[in-house]
């Protein structure tokens, strides 16, 4: 099993005390699997993608990733493991400005050690990014931009990739597009996916979907 979630939770503080998001959620996926996750706003879809990406730490539970156990491991320990084993494509591109794209795009890869610049060159080519590979972030459109937080998720080869909403700012041609370009690309590369989506077009195209209720998956 690539990932497997046992009995998760997690509050955070509110002016009457803690409030919880998450009570006892429990997930198995297995390597190459697709999976959507779906629930109301506010429901902590955005919370387990967090945990589940060492992002922040749970209260309770256990989260297993490649047979290393998330939820012991220190700070550098989590660092360690998103480096090597997950790609993150969050809302918030996170691009560093500074960069070209080709080079935000090979940033993850050189850190995880595996940067190989033909996949790279593939990558930013099935993204429609050959034309833009020299330039900066900022001179990006947001599309773009997205597709380069993609080809660098990707890039890195990671056993599992986690979305959240990864089209949510889009016009809905160009999520449709962008989306098209992702899911082939996971395919592709063998990489299992966790995806928040409000979509059910979206969600129904994975190859299992989930709802996150009352702090449950089911
Ligand atoms: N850092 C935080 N501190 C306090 N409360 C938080 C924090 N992050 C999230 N919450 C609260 O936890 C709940 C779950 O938030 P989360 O972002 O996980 O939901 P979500 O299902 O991803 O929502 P959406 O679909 O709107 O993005 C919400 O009530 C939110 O206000």
């Amino acid at each position: 099993m690539l990932l497997s979630v046992e009995n998760l939770s997690k509050s955070y503080p509110g002016p009457e005390g803690p409030v919880p998001v998450l009570r006892g959620v429990d997930l198995q996926v297995q390597a190459g699997a697709t999976l959507a996750l779906r629930g109301e706003s506010g429901s902590g879809k955005s919370t387990l993608l967090h945990l589940v990406g060492g992002l922040d730490r749970a209260d309770g539970g256990r989260i297993v990733i490649d047979g290393q156990e998330v939820t012991a491991l220190d700070d550098a320990g989590r660092a360690a493991l998103r480096r090597e084993t997950i790609g993150i494509i969050f809302q918030q591109f996170n691009l560093i400005p500074s960069l070209t794209v080709a080079a935000n795009i090979a940033f993850q890869a050189r850190l995880a050690g595996r940067h190989d610049a033909t996949r790279a060159a593939e990558l930013a080519e099935a993204l429609g990014l050959t034309e833009q590979l020299d330039k900066y972030p900022e001179q990006l459109s947001g599309g773009q931009q997205q597709r380069v937080a993609i080809a660098r998720a990707l890039a890195a080869r990671p056993a599992l990739v986690l979305a959240d909403e990864p089209t949510g700012n889009l016009d809905e041609d160009t999520a449709a597009v962008v989306m098209d370009q992702m899911l082939s690309l996971v395919t592709e590369t063998g990489a299992a996916l966790m995806m928040v989506t409000h979509s059910p077009d979206l969600a129904g195209r994975l190859g299992r979907q989930l709802h996150l209720r009352q702090g449950r998956l089911a």
